[in-house]
């Protein structure tokens, strides 16, 4: 049966990467999207800003929504410390499949909580279920009309805290309007865009980082 492009970047991480070396696993990664197969991770430039973000921050609590293949899961768990809580959302059970196999050959499976489901069901339900109070980072990867309902739902479930820090990915391309609107003009939010690139491409993209002031 023909496999498909996730399993393909798994197979590649296998074949180039060395077991429990999470920046192997990355560059794995990176090179097949460049060279062989584009596959819409945040990949290396913005990778660099998202890495610089969790370093400044030293994140006790990380929500991460959209998984894919693990590519910005295996970036952000790799800066963590030891007793982090980093919880990943992903909705297709097919890409959470290929995202455990990827994040435990980073040897980073003790550090990541790979949740399947869709955000709306699940952000209401993370308190009870994860014993978490609020988040220090939140990576909003995901369906593109979601990062607007779903930062809204996470400000009424009272998972964010003043200084909490929002990074989202892809404002530009394939671009979140209405969420940009929303949270450059909130007086509840202060936020900085970093211009960068798409994925793997010269198209413009970037990261918008927004500070929770409560
Ligand atoms: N837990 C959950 N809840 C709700 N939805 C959930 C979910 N978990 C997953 N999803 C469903 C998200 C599916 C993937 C989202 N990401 C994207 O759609 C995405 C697309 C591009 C792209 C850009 C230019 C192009 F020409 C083509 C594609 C680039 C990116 O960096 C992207 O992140
Ligand atoms: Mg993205």
């Amino acid at each position: 049966t023909q496999s498909t492009r996730p399993q393909r970047l798994l197979s590649a991480v296998q074949k180039n990467a060395t077991r429990g070396d999470p920046c192997s696993v990355v560059r794995a990664i990176d090179d097949f999207c460049r060279h062989k197969e584009w596959a819409m991770n945040v990949g290396d430039e913005k990778g660099c800003i998202l890495d610089s973000v969790v370093s400044e921050m030293n994140p006790a609590a990380v929500l991460e929504l959209g998984t894919y293949c693990g590519y910005s899961t295996v970036r952000i768990a790799r800066l963590l410390p030891p007793d982090a809580k980093f919880i990943t959302l992903e909705f297709n059970p097919g890409f959470a499949a290929i995202a455990r196999q990827v994040i435990a050959w980073a040897g980073l499976e003790e550090k990541v909580q790979l949740v399947e489901g869709a955000s709306g069901d699940w952000i209401p339900k993370i308190k009870e279920q994860f014993g978490i109070k609020t988040f220090d980072l939140v990576f909003l990867d995901h369906w593109k009309d979601r990062y607007l309902p779903d930062t809204k739902l996470m400000e009424e479930c009272g998972l964010l805290r003043k200084g909490s820090v929002l990074l989202a990915d892809n404002v530009i391309c394939p671009g979140t309007p209405d969420y940009l609107e929303y949270i450059r003009s909130s007086p509840k939010y202060e936020s900085r865009y970093f211009k960068s690139h798409l994925e793997y491409t010269k198209v413009e993209d970037g990261l918008e980082k927004s500070i929770f002031l409560g």
